[in-house]
């Protein structure tokens, strides 16, 4: 218990404590060094961890809408370059966050009794053993953390091949990224009614439908967000997701675990993305340090969190292992006893692998202390909400591993909280919960191991590519490398002027690059035609400037006033879709 507040908590080093988890950084990454390699053979070759089935586009975005101002669409989403026309099509986010593979349709119950070991009819590919992948199981559970996927829709979902679409850099990005972060963080505002203190302020919270539930979070983040921009307003690099003070008001561990869980979620995806990069200038994928520095690096309270969910996770599929036997509830796939057999020994050995360190994580000291029911119920609910805004994940990749985990993530805590070993009545998890939360655990497990080898290749820099090394260039900044025009350079003068470092960061650029011999100076009639197109170029602009800055200025005292309205309502409100920049002749050039 005296580790839980440890202040050792935000130190990476080996003997630092996980807070609210009893392990070290060190037990973890052995313990992961074992469990790895059964965890990775689990979910790469078998065909119940490696399909996944979820509604991917059937359901939309419950908290807002683009007419709302707010963004959730892939074509507001990207900004990782300014100008991706430039590039080629295979490297433009849109083309990044696509879905690749075959998606086959959940099949009918008709269908199921018919064809019992083929209910896709090869839709996957001939090879794939479907009566491991379809999901039998259609019915909820009210001790669900996550919306089963097919609440509350007409379709049953898709099944998507989860190798076929790892997860990683898709230029996804911007405001509706940022959107969708910032109202999953709001969902740590834990009502005060969860609380014995303050439970006359309301009545308990499973008397509210989830309308009720939705509406008060919407609220809540609406007073949040006004803190937020008045704090901005005095000092404007406030984060978009900051502490509002508001967030303080009920410390407690349920709140801390929450909270913990969704950002070592989002340190999970940082990793993905940063380990699996794609320089969009070079198409080259490969392990931006930069990234890694700016995101995790420089944060180690989010690598701690990681490591907490990993803590977590351990300790849930640990607990879990004993219900998965020969014998238990669990059939793998019903038309392939061998297939069936082969999946279960694989399951085995990752949950023994996971039992072989001393119990981690000790979910008996949560939701005790007289308020123990609305507060599970609360966490519940808000966990829910997060996992209902991934429907507002503007990418079908980053959406699909965004489900993935908060159902993972979901399962985990239901496998925590809900299976009492002393209670006969334990619930049976679906397949669509296991193969989340198996693929989670994997996640986590390939982010522990690339942030080894991230710290080391920053602890020992000449081991990382040289656009690698620059902590300073950060993801934002690749707009200017990318669209910019760049001078004739002169490779001989520039090495000797830069150094080693400089000159191959100029290598993406080699296009550009002209041998001094061949450099000749412009003729004055071309210099003559040079400033001539700059005058006709700035008289457009300056042109155009008059004749659209009428309609321009209604359009955005329109946006403002929408804004202020919903501002006044307290509503969320939208980012701003316009700004003052200095213009450009680059276009009429
Ligand atoms: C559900 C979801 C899934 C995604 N999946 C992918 C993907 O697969 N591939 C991909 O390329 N992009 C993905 N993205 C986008 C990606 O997460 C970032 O939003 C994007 O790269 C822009 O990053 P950013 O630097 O603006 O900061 P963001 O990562 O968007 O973070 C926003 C803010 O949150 C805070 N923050 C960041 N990390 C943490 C943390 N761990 N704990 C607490 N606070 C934190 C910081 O204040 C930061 O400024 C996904 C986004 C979402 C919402």
């Amino acid at each position: 218990q005296n580790q839980l507040d440890s202040q050792d908590a935000c130190a990476i080093s080996p003997t630092a404590i996980v807070s609210d988890a009893c392990a070290s950084y060190s037990t973890l990454e052995r313990l992961n060094r074992n469990v790895k390699p059964a965890l990775d053979d689990l979910t790469q070759t078998t065909d119940f961890f490696s399909y996944y089935r979820l509604n991917l586009f059937s359901n939309t975005c419950p908290f807002w809408s683009d007419e709302n101002g707010m963004c959730g669409n892939i074509a507001c989403a990207v900004e990782t370059l300014d100008n991706e026309e430039d590039i080629p099509e295979v490297w433009r986010a849109s083309e990044l966050g696509k879905l690749e593979g075959p998606l086959a349709e959940h099949p009918g119950k008709q269908v199921q009794k018919e064809k019992p070991k083929k209910p896709l009819q090869g839709s996957l590919g001939e090879n794939v053993g479907e009566s491991c992948v379809v999901d039998y199981d259609d019915e909820c559970d009210e001790r669900d953390y996550c919306v089963p996927d097919d609440a509350g829709t007409t379709g049953k979902g898709e099944y998507v091949s989860l190798l076929r679409n790892p997860e990683r850099f898709t230029g996804y990005a911007g405001d509706g990224a940022r959107q969708v972060w910032d109202a999953i963080y709001r969902e740590n505002c834990f009502q005060r009614s969860s609380f014995p203190q303050s439970a006359s302020l309301g009545g308990p919270a499973q008397a509210r439908g989830p309308a009720a539930m939705d509406f008060k979070a919407v609220m809540e983040a609406a007073g949040r967000k006004e803190v937020l921009e008045q704090e901005r307003q005095q000092n404007p690099l406030t984060p978009f997701v900051a502490k509002t003070g508001l967030e303080h008001e009920d410390e407690c561990l349920e709140k801390r675990v929450f909270y913990r869980v969704i950002s070592g979620m989002h340190a999970s995806i940082s990793t993905h993305l940063c380990w699996d990069f794609l320089n969009q200038t070079t198409g080259q994928w490969q392990p931006n340090v930069a990234c890694y520095v700016n995101r995790l690096h420089n944060h180690p309270e989010r690598i701690s969190n990681l490591y907490f969910n990993y803590a977590l996770l351990t300790r849930a599929i640990a607990k879990l292992g004993p219900h998965l036997g020969e014998g238990g509830p669990y059939t793998f796939c019903t038309g392939d006893h061998d297939q069936d057999a082969e999946t279960r020994a694989k399951v085995l050995a990752v949950t023994e692998n996971a039992s072989s360190v001393p119990q981690i994580f000790d979910e008996n000291i949560m939701f005790k202390n007289g308020e123990g029911p609305s507060l599970k119920e609360d966490f519940r609910n808000r966990f829910r909400n997060v996992s209902r805004l991934m429907d507002c994940v503007g990418c079908d990749k980053c959406r699909l591993w965004g489900k993935l985990q908060t159902a993972g993530y979901g399962t985990a805590l239901k496998v925590l909280f809900e299976f009492d070993n002393n209670n006969e009545d334990i619930p049976v998890l679906r397949r669509t919960e296991l193969v989340a939360l198996f693929n989670t655990y994997a996640r986590l497990s390939s982010s522990l191991a690339a942030i080894q080898k991230f710290r080391a290749m920053v602890e020992q820099p000449e081991t990382a590519t040289v656009e690698e090394k620059s902590p300073k260039a950060k993801l934002s900044d690749l707009p200017d490398w990318a669209t910019k025009p760049r001078h004739v350079v002169a490779p001989d003068a520039d090495v000797k002027a830069t150094g080693k470092a400089e000159a191959q960061e100029e290598e993406p650029f080699e296009e550009f690059e002209m041998p001094r011999s061949e450099y000749q100076e412009p003729s004055l009639s071309d210099q003559f035609k040079d400033e001539f197109a700059h005058v006709v170029a700035a008289f457009k602009l300056v042109m155009r400037g008059y004749v659209n800055f009428p309609v321009n200025l209604v359009r955005i005292a329109w946006s403002e006033l929408k804004r202020g309205y919903r501002q006044f309502l307290g509503l969320p409100v939208g980012p701003r879709r316009w700004k003052l920049e200095r213009p450009s002749l680059h276009d009429d050039l």
